[in-house]
């Protein structure tokens, strides 16, 4: 029997049609293989309709997924309360020979794939299994990567509606010419509560061979939104061997002077400011959480993989981010997940009003003061909980930058990690080379909640990206620094600290300050306004500061604060360079010799530096010269 003639058993007649007009053999012996393997009881196809979608939509209330809020089209979804954040410890790279690769989790793909494949089978008996397809990057374009989604849970193919492009037209254009992705997700046996019971059973595993992802045993958005952070270790490995990036980054406009346009990427790891910099009021968001970026005659041009948001909601706050609270509170179509429920109504921590001291959330019934089993006490809602909501409802979408199928010319690269006392909060890289390798390949963030374990500990975490990566990290870097060489004009590259503190542990500066910063960024891309040379690159001069305090925030800044946020800290920067060299001779394995040799250089320039002026040097000293 071939793969249609099983198809057409297993489906009914209206579902396997939708199959049917898909000419590609291999998705139809993907799921001929799979359906049968995971025994659902039921098979639903999405195309590209509205009433599919709407399907999916309702399921997810009656399935008991997805609760109704007051609001009109706002949900609320709840995951297991030890399902709150992505599991690196049972996400595995399956490889031949379970070869290691120094900071990846690798594991025999023979044995993972038997493995997963065991903990699969018949897990959809009783249940419905959603059949989806989407695209990433904008259709019918460069940028474009087909994917199918298998999936048993209601609420993560109504999260991917929220968060992708539509894909089934793409795959009838493409028939056999579609080189796919492909996702095999069970949320496994669900609590009364309808979260996903066998955690200890939570594995999720990425083929790269045959780019299939499997996830089983788990409902929270990192571990199983097929085409947000599992997609991306596939898209990374492509991007490597094609000759183009994959990244963890935003992708906005800043607005210059006399209606110039720039486009920035920013990668920061997960929590340490995407969201809330994409989403800066005056500018406009692109995108928030991962870009491609190809060379397209000798430009890098950037587009946004997704077309919606699943951001952290703690700290949404009607004066930080005006916007994001406005739609949070206008009734379109958002999944609220693990924060806290009364009356109908979601709450979250640090949201600026006051909450009620019980309701519902991601602990079941909750009244403050609650303690969990290992005797922490539970906040209202959980540091990592989330909104989902689609791109087009923000006012400030640039709408042309993300459905462009040409994507738009990246001017500018921002690294930065969560960083208490080494970094300035921007300054700018020398070169291509120089900012990839001493600002993205160097950065170093604390860790935090999106990711289960130790928060607040500083981790190596090269481009934002070490959780996703899925090749040996020198082979990442050097295509970095090879994608630089195909270009007539590289983007600049800069580098940010949004999270200095003081000795006493206060931030140096406001959330809102990093408007300031992006303006500088602009202003330099273009050459407008000139820098002070340190031996780590260019920071900003304090007069273009003093005046773009007052232009954007209306703030007076003071020389003392900036000579203090400014101020180059030869010792911390030194000891880094010293931790980072480390680590890429001792334990990455093979790195472009490139990289000891811009780190040596600027070892040399900090050395130089201290000999003439000392340890921590101010900005000001600098520019007298
Ligand atoms: N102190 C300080 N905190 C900030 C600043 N910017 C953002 N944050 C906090 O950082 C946290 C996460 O920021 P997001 O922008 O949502 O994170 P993200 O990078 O989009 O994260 P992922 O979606 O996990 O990839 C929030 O709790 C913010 O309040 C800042 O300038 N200063
Ligand atoms: O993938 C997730 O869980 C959410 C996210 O953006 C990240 O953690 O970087
Ligand atoms: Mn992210």
């Amino acid at each position: 029997m071939n793969a249609l003639e099983k198809l057409e058993k297993l489906l009914d007649g209206e579902q396997f049609e939708k199959i049917k007009a898909l000419n590609n053999p291999e998705l139809h012996e993907f799921l001929a293989e799979w359906i049968e393997w995971l025994e659902p009881d039921k098979v639903f196809v999405c195309t590209d309709s509205p009433e599919d979608e709407a399907y999916v939509k309702w399921k997810a209330l009656y399935y008991g997924e997805e609760k109704m809020l007051e609001t009109p089209n706002h949900t609320v979804h709840y995951d297991n309360y030890y399902d709150q954040a992505r599991d690196k410890a049972n996400t595995k790279l399956l490889v031949p020979g379970g070869k290691e690769i120094p900071f990846l989790n690798t594991k025999d793909r023979d044995e993972g794939l038997k493995e997963i494949r065991e903990l699969m089978k018949g897990v959809m008996r009783g249940k419905e299994l959603f059949v989806c397809f989407f695209a990433l990057g904008p259709r019918n374009s460069v940028f474009t990567i087909p994917a199918v989604q298998l999936t048993d849970s209601a609420y993560v193919a109504h999260s991917e509606f929220i968060l992708y492009r539509k894909g089934y037209e793409e795959f009838r254009r493409l028939g056999m010419g579609a080189k796919f992705f492909k996702f095999v997700h069970s949320a496994g046996e669900l609590d009364e509560r309808k979260t996903s019971k066998n955690l200890g059973e939570r594995r999720i595993y990425i083929d790269l061979l045959d780019e299939t992802v499997y996830s089983v045993n788990t409902q929270y958005g990192g571990n199983t939104i097929g085409l947000k952070k599992l997609a991306f270790r596939l898209t990374i490995q492509r991007a490597v061997r094609e000759g183009w990036l994959s990244e963890h980054m935003f992708l906005m406009r800043v607005n210059g002077p006399n209606g110039r346009k720039t486009y920035f990427t920013g990668a920061y790891p997960s929590m340490c400011g995407k969201t809330s910099t994409a989403m800066i009021s005056w500018e406009n968001i692109v995108g928030d959480d991962l870009s491609f970026i190809v060379p397209v005659n000798g430009v890098a041009r950037g587009a946004n993989v997704e077309k919606g948001v699943f951001g952290i909601i703690q700290g949404v706050n009607p004066e930080d981010d005006p916007i994001i609270w406005e739609i949070l509170h206008s009734p379109v179509e958002i999944i609220f997940s693990n924060v806290l429920v009364k009356d109908g109504k979601p709450y979250w921590n640090e949201m600026g009003i006051e909450i009620p001291d019980e309701g519902e959330n991601h602990s079941g019934k909750w009244w403050r003061g609650k303690k969990d089993a290992e005797g922490n006490e539970i906040p209202p809602s959980h540091k990592n909980a989330r909104f989902t909501v689609s791109l087009e409802h923000f006012p400030n979408v640039d709408l042309e930058a993300l459905e462009n199928p040409c994507g738009v010319e990246v001017g500018g690269m921002i690294f930065g990690g969560r960083d208490k006392d080494t970094w300035p909060p921007v300054r700018e890289a020398f070169s291509w080379e120089h900012g990839v390798i001493t600002m993205g390949a160097s950065l170093e963030s604390e860790t935090t909640a999106a990711t289960l374990g130790k928060e607040g500990v500083r981790a190596f975490n090269p481009m934002a990206i070490l959780d996703f990566m899925s090749v040996p990290l020198g082979d990442y870097i050097r295509n970095y620094l090879e994608f630089g060489e195909k270009l007539s004009k590289a983007p600049k590259i800069f580098a940010v600290n949004y999270f200095l503190r003081d000795e006493n542990g206060n931030w140096l500066n406001h959330k809102l300050d990093k408007g300031v910063w992006l303006k500088w960024m602009e202003l330099r891309v273009h050459g407008d306004v000139g820098a002070i040379e340190t031996p780590i690159g260019y920071i900003p001069k304090y007069e273009d500061l003093k005046r773009l305090f007052k232009e954007v925030l209306d703030k007076e800044y003071t020389r003392e604060a900036y000579e203090k946020q400014f101020t180059i800290r030869v010792p911390e920067l030194l000891a880094k360079i010293e931790r980072i060299e480390k680590i890429y001779r001792e334990k990455v394995g093979e790195v472009p010799e490139e990289l000891f040799q811009v780190l040596e250089e600027e070892r040399k320039r900090l050395l130089e530096a201290r000999e003439r002026y000392g340890d921590y040097i101010s900005p000001f000293a600098l520019e007298g010269e």
